[in-house]
């Protein structure tokens, strides 16, 4: 395969990943809470000055529950494609999807509250 056409496909599934990132963020309600606990976290995290290790873990975190919000709705995507009818496998799917970000969001909580409570017991 020629070395351009090898660049042009690249670059087709770069497209793609931002096609998925727009609907992500068209279709799933939750992504948009998401984006609204990133935005509070830069605030908080540059207001309270955190370190740079603070700032890595924070902002992986956040990578992590935006991958998993996204995962959760390919998921939905591809249950609902399978079948709309009621179905015990479908549901405990889904129900594990949604588990998986559930957890991310509850590490990420137990994060900030260690990370954010010494500067905030400093204030107090
Ligand atoms: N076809 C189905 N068969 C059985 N249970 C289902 C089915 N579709 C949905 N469910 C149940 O309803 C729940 C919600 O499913 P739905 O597709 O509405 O996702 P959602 O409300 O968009 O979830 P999330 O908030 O995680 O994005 C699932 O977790 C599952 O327990």
């Amino acid at each position: 395969m020629r070395c351009t056409s090898r660049i042009k496909e690249h670059l087709a599934s770069y497209r793609h990943a931002i096609r998925g990132i727009v609907m992500a963020f068209r279709y799933e309600h939750s992504m948009t809470f998401h984006f609204a606990a990133a935005a509070a976290v830069v605030v908080v995290n540059s207001l309270l000055k955190v370190n740079q290790t603070e700032w890595l873990i924070t902002l992986m975190l956040i990578g992590l529950a935006w991958t998993a919000e996204v995962f959760n709705t390919a998921i939905e995507k591809l249950a609902d494609r399978i079948s709309k009818e009621q179905d015990p496998l479908i549901g405990q799917a889904k129900d594990l999807a949604s588990a998986a970000v559930l957890i991310i969001c509850l590490f990420s909580v137990l994060c900030a509250i260690i990370i954010y409570f010494p500067y905030l017991s400093k204030k107090i």
